[in-house]
């Protein structure tokens, strides 16, 4: 899959709140209630990850999950993020 240029990904990312472009990926960090609500969603988006085999870096510190995307065999990001990204908002909602 082709790797986008940044204005690309700026336009994408309107339509994705609290994302942002940082280093190579498209990131956000999510706030939960707790660690077992933080862990539940991250749950619920593996399921998604798999579906798509599309996979993300993230990092869970009790009720924060921080994630970033990047399509690794693309050195970027691509369509598949952009998508991966909107599952991840219909899922945590
Ligand atoms: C073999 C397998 O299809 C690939 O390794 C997939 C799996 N998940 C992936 N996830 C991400 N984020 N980038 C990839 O390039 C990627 N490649």
């Amino acid at each position: 899959m082709e790797k986008m240029n940044e204005n690309e990904i700026n336009t994408a990312l309107g339509e994705l709140q609290g994302w942002s472009y940082k280093n190579g990926s498209i990131t956000k960090s999510f706030k939960f209630k707790d660690f077992k609500e933080a862990f539940s969603a991250m749950t619920r988006i593996a399921f998604e990850c798999e579906a798509q085999n599309h996979h993300p870096d993230w990092e869970n510190v009790y009720n924060t999950l921080n994630i970033s995307l990047n399509t690794h065999d693309a050195g970027g990001v691509t369509q598949k993020d952009i998508v991966l990204a909107k599952s991840i908002e219909n899922i945590v909602g």
